[in-house]
């Protein structure tokens, strides 16, 4: 197939490159007093407020970027991904995790075959084994009630669902659910991750749910082995099969790891690790802790989104709308960061997960066909919740640099706070705040206003704020299930739409693969020089003297045994 032009060759990219010098003579103040314009940038979709306004955007920038969609084949693009075409050409494969999240009776079909009979299928499965776990009929080696999970995975095999459970958390309905039960989550290879979820837990009590699309990632591996070890010697090499299941596309290296493929919950290649939350990945530790009709609402609110994705015109499109103006606001404002700021401590993972999702996908150097980019694609996220992120980072949103932000709310409170009988009434304290901070951004604080409140002379210019600073506000009806999952497809068609927009693979991730290859050399090296006392060879002369330091002062660390390292 010959390459597709690259998008910043197009009519539609000249034009808004154009149309930049125009909209920066403009200050938000002034198009914040447009009343038909902010009316315009306001949009609803169940449950769900956008409001746009607070970007640096006319309409007429607006109707640029739906021209920009239109070069860029962007309706073409998403029925692409619908209909199961294999979009991720690198890998050769479908993307399709909006299959994971269909009704039973809807078709999704991957290489011509409808896939949500399988996604169903497997479904059926976790709920039918979380209910055991969860009625006691599934029970431990010695017959104890398994209460606590360890899911162990790492990526995209943990930060959805970690997301998702701490969103849950404080949820009312799910936290009944969850009464007595404990979910814990295992990623990092750093022992001390091992030693922070084993402490309290007694192993008669736990399962382990080994979470790996490929089951041979390093991290997971060693840590599932490490948890083996712990349920082997705790309670006897046979309580595996009661303690430990595993989620995977790859069941046979389950069954080689010594994981009963019954005890096995699948999912399929065209299910992207960071976009795989709502495959078993996500939905057998959640339904563990929460049951599976909790998760269930959750599935529903993810596909409510896919469904208005997929049919809605762009101009009403919550995931479009959102994905073109970061578009605009990083290849064409030049404002590479994205800052997302969930005023609500229940959605204090969500920024991090949204970090891979987006900078995992989008964080690329060439065009889907090879083609070296002429400019800079992806966008830098980080947030934290408000209102501690305004304690620490909003210095330099305010009066640093220019950084998007995300302002994300919730109407009504997972958790009112009663005093004495009473509501008191913390949630406004929390919301004025989030209503206040998009504006201090937009409007800023002139040298005249500081003038009229007798601000000696030399203070001025430190508190001035020029204003000016984009932003969007996301107001939810509620957090509960089925608005997380909303959330959640909001952001991974957010995500898919700047991808497409560009003209990148946002759905492979051959950037991580460098330095997985140059540790495992590294492991080889340690491995031999504490075994056979081999010397540090073959590395950089800066690498080869932190080595011989690391071993040095280490040198009283026994090597670890064979049973827990990788079989290369
Ligand atoms: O689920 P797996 O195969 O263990 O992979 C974990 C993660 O590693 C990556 O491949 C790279 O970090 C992610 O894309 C993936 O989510």
């Amino acid at each position: 197939m010959a390459p597709t032009a690259l998008i910043c060759d197009t009519q539609p990219w000249k034009d808004l490159k154009a149309h930049v010098e125009e909209i920066k003579k403009t200050h938000l103040r002034e198009l914040l007093t447009d009343t038909e314009r902010s009316k315009q940038m306001m949009l609803e979709f169940d449950g769900i407020t956008l409001d746009y306004s607070r970007q640096q955007a006319t309409l007429g920038t607006l109707s640029k970027l739906q021209k920009l969609a239109e070069a860029a084949h962007l309706k073409d693009k998403i029925e692409r991904m619908f209909n199961g075409e294999h979009i991720n050409s690198t890998e050769n494969r479908s993307v399709l995790h909006v299959a994971l999240r269909a009704p039973r009776d809807a078709v999704v079909k991957s290489d011509g075959k409808n896939v949500v009979p399988d996604v169903w299928k497997v479904l059926d499965q976790i709920k039918d084994f979380s209910d055991k776990v969860r009625n006691g009929s599934w029970v431990g080696a010695t017959g104890k009630p398994l209460t606590n999970v360890i899911s162990v995975g790492i990526g995209g095999s943990f930060l959805g669902p970690l997301f998702v459970h701490t969103a849950l958390q404080t949820d009312p309905e799910a936290s009944k659910q969850a009464k007595g039960r404990q979910l814990r989550f295992l990623a990092n290879v750093d022992p001390i991750d091992v030693a922070r979820n084993i402490t309290g837990l007694n192993p008669e009590t736990t399962l382990v749910v080994v979470v790996s699309k490929t089951f041979t990632t390093a991290e997971t591996m060693l840590n599932a082995r490490t948890l083996r070890t712990w349920i082997s010697k705790e309670l006897g090499p046979s309580a595996v099969a009661k303690h430990m299941v595993a989620v995977s596309t790859n069941l046979m290296l389950v069954e080689k790891f010594g994981i009963d493929p019954k005890n096995a919950f699948a999912f399929w290649d065209w299910v992207g690790g960071r976009y795989s939350v709502c495959s078993a990945v996500g939905v057998v530790p959640l339904s563990l802790q929460y049951g599976f009709s909790v998760v269930e609402k959750f599935l529903n609110g993810a596909w409510s989104v896919d469904k208005h994705f997929s049919s809605v015109p762009f101009e009403k499109n919550l995931p479009v709308l959102l994905g073109l103006l970061s578009v605009w606001n990083v290849s064409f404002l030049g404002y590479p960061a994205r800052a997302i700021l969930p005023y609500s401590q229940a959605l204090e993972k969500f920024a991090p997960h949204i970090q891979q999702v987006s900078m995992e996908s989008n964080g690329k150097g060439v065009s889907i066909d090879g083609v070296p980019f002429p400019l800079e694609t992806g966008e830098i996220d980080f947030g934290e919740p408000g209102t501690n992120s305004q304690h620490s980072f909003y210095q330099l949103i305010h009066q640093g640099r220019v950084i998007p932000c995300d302002f994300i709310a919730v109407i009504k409170s997972q958790q009112p706070v009663y005093l004495e009988g009473e509501i008191v009434n913390n949630h406004d304290e929390l919301m004025s705040n989030f209503f206040a901070q998009p504006d201090a951004l937009a409007y800023g604080k002139t040298h005249e206003q500081l003038l009229k409140e007798n601000v000696p002379d030399h203070l001025i210019p430190h508190k001035t704020f020029t204003g000016n600073r984009p932003s969007i506000s996301l107001l939810l009806s509620s957090l509960d299930a089925y608005k997380i999952g909303q959330l959640l497809a909001i952001y991974e068609h957010r995500v898919a739409v700047q991808g497409f927009i560009w003209g990148i693979n946002s759905f492979d991730q051959w950037g991580v693969e460098l330095g997985k290859s140059l540790a495992t050399q590294v492991r080889k090296q340690l491995h031999a020089s504490r075994t056979k006392k081999v010397p540090v060879q073959g590395f950089n002369p800066s690498t080869t003297t932190l080595l011989n330091k690391y071993l040095e002062e280490s040198s009283d660390v026994p090597a670890a045994p064979s049973t827990l390292l990788p079989k290369s």
